[in-house]
C-alpha cells in the first residue's frame, strides 16, 4: 500500500494521472469528499461527492478506513475498495493530506510514505493559483497550511521533489520507490 502525499498543488493528481497514462500497475482508491465538484471532475474518477450527511452515513457505518476534515470538508478513504485489492494481492495507491497520512500509518505502518514536495512555496503559490479552482479565501487557507504540512515530514519515508514541469522525474521516482520495495528481501505486509 503507497500512501502519497503533500501540500494543496504540489501536482499530487497530476502525478497520479501521468502514473496512469504511463499504465503503471497500481489500484488507485477513489476517495470519497463533500467538496463541490469541479469542473472537468467526473464523479467515481476523481471523487465520490457525497453530501455532509450521507458522508457522516459512512464515518457511522464504519466504511472509512480514515476520514478527515481538509479545509472545511470531508475527506476519506473507502474501506472496501483498498481490503478488496489487497486481498487479491494488488498494490494500492492513496492519496491524503497528512492527516491521512497519520492515521493510516496508526494503522498500517507497514504501508509505503511518500511525500511530494514542490521545488519552492513560491513555485507552489504559482501551480494553485494557476488551477484557478480556489477563491481568494481558499487559496490562502490552502497555502497557510502548506508550512505546517512540510513540517510532517519526517513521518514518510521518500520525499519527491516535483519539479516544474517535470512530472515524468517525480512519476519515475515514484516508480523506482515501488520497484525497490517489491525487491524486499521481507516484505511489507499490511493487515487491515
Ligand atoms: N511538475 C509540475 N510543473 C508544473 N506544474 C505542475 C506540475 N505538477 C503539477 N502541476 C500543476 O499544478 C497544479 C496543481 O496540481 P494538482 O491539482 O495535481 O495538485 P494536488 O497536489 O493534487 O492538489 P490538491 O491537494 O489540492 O488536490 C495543476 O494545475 C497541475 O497541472
Ligand atoms: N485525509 C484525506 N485527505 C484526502 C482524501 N482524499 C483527498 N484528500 C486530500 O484533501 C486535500 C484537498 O483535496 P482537493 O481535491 O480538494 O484539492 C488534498 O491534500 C488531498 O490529497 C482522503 O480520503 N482523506
Amino acid at each position: 500500500m503507497v500512501v502519497l502525499s503533500g501540500p494543496s498543488g504540489v501536482g499530487k493528481d497530476a502525478v497520479l494521472a501521468r502514473m496512469k497514462h504511463q499504465g503503471l500497475s497500481l489500484d488507485y482508491i477513489t476517495t470519497a469528499t463533500t467538496r463541490p465538484i469541479r469542473p472537468k471532475e467526473i464523479e467515481g474518477r476523481d471523487y465520490y461527492f457525497y453530501k455532509k450527511e450521507d458522508f457522516r452515513a459512512l464515518i457511522d457505518q464504519d466504511e472509512l478506513l480514515e476520514w478527515a476534515e481538509v479545509y472545511g470538508n470531508y475527506y476519506g478513504v473507502p474501506k472496501a475498495p483498498v481490503r478488496e485489492s489487497l486481498k487479491n494481492g494488488r498494490d494500492v495507491m492513496v492519496k491524503v493530506d497528512v492527516q491521512g497520512a497519520a492515521s493510516i500509518k496508526r494503522m498500517a505502518p507497514e504501508a509505503i510514505f511518500i511525500f511530494l514536495l514542490p521545488p519552492s512555496l513560491e513555485e507552489l503559490n504559482k501551480r494553485l493559483s494557476h488551477r484557478l479552482t480556489e477563491s481568494p479565501e481558499t487559496l490562502k487557507r490552502r497555502l497557510d497550511t502548506a508550512p505546517k504540512e512540510l513540517a510532517e515530514l519526517q513521518m514518510f519515508d521518500y520525499f519527491v521533489v516535483n519539479e516544474e514541469g517535470r512530472i515524468d522525474q517525480a512519476v519515475d521516482t515514484i516508480s523506482a520507490i515501488i520497484t525497490a520495495e517489491k525487491a524486499r528481501i521481507h516484505p511489507r505486509r499490511i493487515d487491515l
